[in-house]
């Protein structure tokens, strides 16, 4: 077993960014995961080390529960019925014990506190009014993941991490996972040989696709033997991972069968996404992410528009399309593959400008070589945030409106005040519940310049 046996009891208080609730213990704070605020819990402490300046904490049994706490859905990853069982949870579903319209909640009073923490700005003075679902949202939020990957143990099992650790569970059905990735029983594969499988479900009725991870080059040996064993139409491909062979440390993927990619179509326009590249993960988001930056923008024909951090092109095509001929479109992703996709994506609008690398650099490159500036700005950077060097790129673009896509309150409010700070206002903030179950959140904050 991995859970150390140092068992305290605490009370839970604030809720914590990263999934968990601030407690303390000796003047000691410990950051508990599996809590909800106000609760009595005896929790098991890990990483306690002496000299350490926070523990953390994993609750094992809940003697005074929360009016929100519900039974979690996974048992794998119910943190009660782990502990009972000497094991530890698996991760990716850590809010699942928590009424939705308490995660909810949390995450607002999450968002809140970041912003007001790492940026100095009080998030209900800009349009913030909660965390809410997007459109069409199941009753229980489950089945809305459109990608997983999964781990393979050592004995050649479908497997997931626990949190914070190098432990592999085995897994069979994910609840978060859509309906068809279960239906596939990628458990019942014989995976010995893989080192990770990731799959991927379109929004059509065209079969999932699955990368198989291998270390060696050859595919015959144990992704083959695995992809002959899917469900009549599933589409696989094998990825060789050569470290350092390529920008995005990934290798060349080698089709086994079917196709190599899929078609995903939002709101009236086609997108084609290789096995490996990257779209969103829930099956509501993309409509919901065009629809506000579509609507903060406003993007009138003839514009200068950047997609930064453009991924597969998601933004960039009905940007390029309402921009027109006599607009612009500059369309900035950092991963050659999901580069490619977009090159393919927009081939038919010319007024699209594909440029693959980092935006810090490209961005004012692109900009200074066609002698031009920008009406507009859409950014959806990864966890990290778009950083210093990319804001300030895009105040000198003298674009006047900025719609700013986050995965991460902590970056958000680190890059909004130095938005802010460079002469923009926050104009609009939604922030939209795209990880159910999860700690995590999508934000649309609108910038306008001053
Ligand atoms: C959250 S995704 C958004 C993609 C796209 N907007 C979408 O919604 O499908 C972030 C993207 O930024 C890319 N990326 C990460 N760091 C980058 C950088 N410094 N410059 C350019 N692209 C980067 C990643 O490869 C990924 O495709």
């Amino acid at each position: 077993m991995s859970m150390q046996e140092n068992i305290i009891t605490v009370r839970l208080e604030a809720p914590a960014h990263g999934g968990h609730v601030v407690a303390r213990h000796d003047g000691r704070v410990i950051f508990v995961r599996h809590g909800i605020p106000g609760e009595l819990v005896s929790i098991a402490v890990r990483d306690d080390a002496e000299k350490a300046r926070f523990w953390r904490g994993d609750v094992v049994e809940v003697l005074e529960p929360s009016e929100h706490r519900v039974p979690h859905f996974w048992p794998l990853a119910d943190a009660l019925a782990s502990a009972s069982r000497g094991v530890l949870p698996v991760g990716g579903a850590e809010f699942g014990h928590i009424a939705l319209a308490a995660q909810r909640e949390i995450k607002g009073q999450i968002f809140l506190e970041q912003m007001q923490r790492l940026g100095g700005i009080d998030a209900t003075e800009h349009g913030f009014t909660g965390v809410r679902a997007p459109e069409g949202e199941a009753a229980d939020a489950l089945g809305w993941r459109t990608r997983m990957a999964y781990a393979v143990d050592s004995k050649g099992r479908l497997a997931m991490n626990a949190f914070r650790s190098d432990e592999q569970i085995p897994v069979k059905e994910m609840p978060l996972a859509h309906p068809k990735i279960n239906d596939l029983r990628l458990w019942e594969l014989p995976l010995a040989g893989i080192s990770r499988v990731e799959v991927a479900v379109g929004s059509g009725a065209e079969e999932p696709v699955l990368v198989l991870f291998i270390e060696d080059g050859s595919i015959a040996g144990a992704a083959g033997r695995a992809a002959k064993r899917l469900p009549e139409g599933t589409n696989a491909a094998a990825l060789t991972q050569v470290a350092g062979s390529v920008a995005d440390g990934r290798g060349a993927l080698q089709r086994l069968r079917g196709r190599t990619w899929l078609t995903e179509t939002v709101a009236g326009h086609d997108y084609r996404i290789t096995g490996e590249g990257f779209w969103q993960i829930h099956r509501l988001a993309p409509a919901a992410l065009i629809e506000r930056v579509m609507a903060q923008l406003e993007p009138s024909y003839g514009s200068r528009i950047a997609d930064l951090y453009a991924g597969a092109g998601l933004f960039s095509a009905p940007l390029a399309k309402a921009v027109g001929d006599d607009g612009m479109l500059l369309s900035i992703e950092g991963a050659p593959g999901t580069s490619k996709d977009a090159l393919k994506n927009l081939r038919e609008l010319p007024q699209a400008v594909i440029s693959q690398g980092r935006v810090e650099k490209t961005l004012s490159r692109e900009l200074n070589t066609r002698k031009t500036k920008l009406d507009s700005i859409v950014l959806d950077p990864p966890r990290t945030g778009a950083g210093k060097i990319a804001v300030s790129a895009m105040v000198r673009s003298g674009a006047k409106k900025i719609s700013y896509v986050s995965c991460d309150p902590a970056s958000f409010a680190r890059d909004t005040a130095d938005l802010l700070a460079a002469g923009f206002r926050l104009s609009e903030i939604d922030v939209i519940d795209l990880y159910p179950h999860t700690h995590h959140m999508e934000t649309v904050g609108l910038f306008i310049r001053n």
